[in-house]
């Protein structure tokens, strides 16, 4: 497991590396890695192509180490507006929209071919920060992206510009890199910039700016330090960055921030080398998950379990599977919360269904294998899976 919490003696670290750390990717199986506008754009205007193809070989590379890779990449604006040929970038949003658009196409077609060299796909995934929030998408988002890991695709996400304005506006894909690591409970999020990490304060204004090797996600102290928006190109700047770390960290995420300018940094990262600054997260993944389903419970129905259900939920650390539901209460849609009653009545357990109300009236008693048949499709074998239950 990756390293946890920290000692607080340890909650700021602003000296230079001699100091035996140990890059936190090293332990790390799943991650989240989002490169910003200036590592994939010539300037703001078009992709930087070789860079791309560096960033495929480096991640076929984490692939091939036996680590699960997402990869947050921006680029749509600078490439669409080299192909509508605009050469200042508009401030109009339904411009930024339209070259957003044009720009997607030519990012995931660059990246399509980079990973085909190395004998693996990449997967178009377009998301709204609503998309996260509403949890039917949200668990449709989670199932689809742990279905293109587990079939070796590298799954490219973007902000779906067409119908977002906001991060468009603030030029932010840290935000939805974080919301990604939620989603898929990846062990580390990897934001990598155009600085070597986060500085004291920001290095372009302040020479005595040092580098931050080691600090805790969501710690006062560097939020003050990330100033406001960074560069033309990409213009989250540090405190998207800071703050993505702290979202990152409540579902029990590290992140480091370091620059994409350091050679093979990926591979160096994943073989343990401390590069950038490391924010890290208190808790562990699975309980800090639990955590969040738990703050965001609201139960719209309920289901009764037999005995062998309870037993295999309160004992067994087991899924829910509809041949242990006996009876449902209530009109819950797929994704939201159900509570879990034994025969008696007792609530035992809650999480978040895999099926509707009338679907799991259709599905009780019945096996896994039979839903296909009985609803004309199957979505999950499980009726709860075990990630996503929690018990009382
Ligand atoms: N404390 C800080 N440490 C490092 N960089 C900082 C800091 N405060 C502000 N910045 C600025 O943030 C910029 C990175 O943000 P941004 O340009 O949005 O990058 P990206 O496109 O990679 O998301 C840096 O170039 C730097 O000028
Ligand atoms: N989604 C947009 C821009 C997002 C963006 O610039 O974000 P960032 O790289 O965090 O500064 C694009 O692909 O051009």
């Amino acid at each position: 497991m990756i390293r946890s919490i920290q000692k607080p003696e340890r909650e700021l670290r602003t000296h230079h590396a001699e100091s035996g750390m140990e890059s936190i990717l090293k332990q790390s199986r799943r991650i989240v890695i989002k490169v910003g506008s200036s590592l994939v754009t010539n300037q703001g205007q078009g992709l930087d192509h070789a860079a791309l193809a560096r960033w495929a070989e480096q991640i076929a590379r984490l692939k091939q180490m036996g680590k699960d890779v997402v990869l947050v990449s921006s680029g749509a604006i600078a490439e669409g507006m080299q192909r509508l040929n605009w050469k200042k970038r508009p401030h109009a949003l339904h411009e930024l929209q339209a070259a957003a658009a044009v720009g997607q196409m030519g990012l995931v077609q660059a990246y399509e071919s980079c990973f085909r060299s190395h004998e693996m796909h990449a997967a178009q995934v377009l998301l709204t920060h609503e998309d996260l929030s509403d949890r039917k998408r949200y668990l449709n988002a989670r199932s689809t992206l742990i279905t293109l890991l587990s079939l070796n695709v590298i799954p490219v996400i973007n902000e779906n510009d067409t119908v977002a304005t906001d991060e468009i506006r603030f030029g932010d894909n840290d935000t939805l890199a974080a919301l990604v690591t939620n989603l898929i409970e990846a062990d580390v999020l990897v934001i990598l910039t155009d600085q070597g990490g986060l500085f004291t304060a920001d290095p372009r204004k302040d020479v005595q700016a040092r580098l931050v090797e080691e600090a805790r996600a969501g710690d006062p102290a560097i939020e003050a330090m990330a100033g406001g928006a960074g560069s033309d190109i990409g213009r989250g700047g540090m405190l998207t960055k800071v703050t993505a770390a702290k979202r990152a960290a409540r579902s029990g995420a590290h992140t480091v921030i370091a620059s994409g300018h350091e050679v093979d940094v990926l591979i160096r990262l994943a073989r343990g080398e401390a590069i950038g600054t490391q924010l890290l997260a208190e808790t562990m993944t699975l309980a800090a998950r639990k955590q969040w389903l738990a703050d965001h419970l609201q139960i719209r129905g309920n289901v009764t379990l037999d005995e062998g259900a309870v037993k295999a939920l309160a004992t067994g650390g087991k899924s829910l599977l509809s041949i242990g539901v006996t009876n449902v209460s209530g009109n819950f849609g797929r994704g939201e919360v159900v509570g879990c009653l034994d025969p008696h009545g007792n609530e035992i357990a809650r999480g978040l269904a895999n099926y509707n109300a009338a679907e799991t009236r259709r599905i009780l008693r019945r096996a896994s294998n039979e839903i296909e048949t009985i609803l004309g499709y199957v979505g999950e074998p499980e009726f709860i899976h075990r990630d996503n239950l929690v018990l009382l």
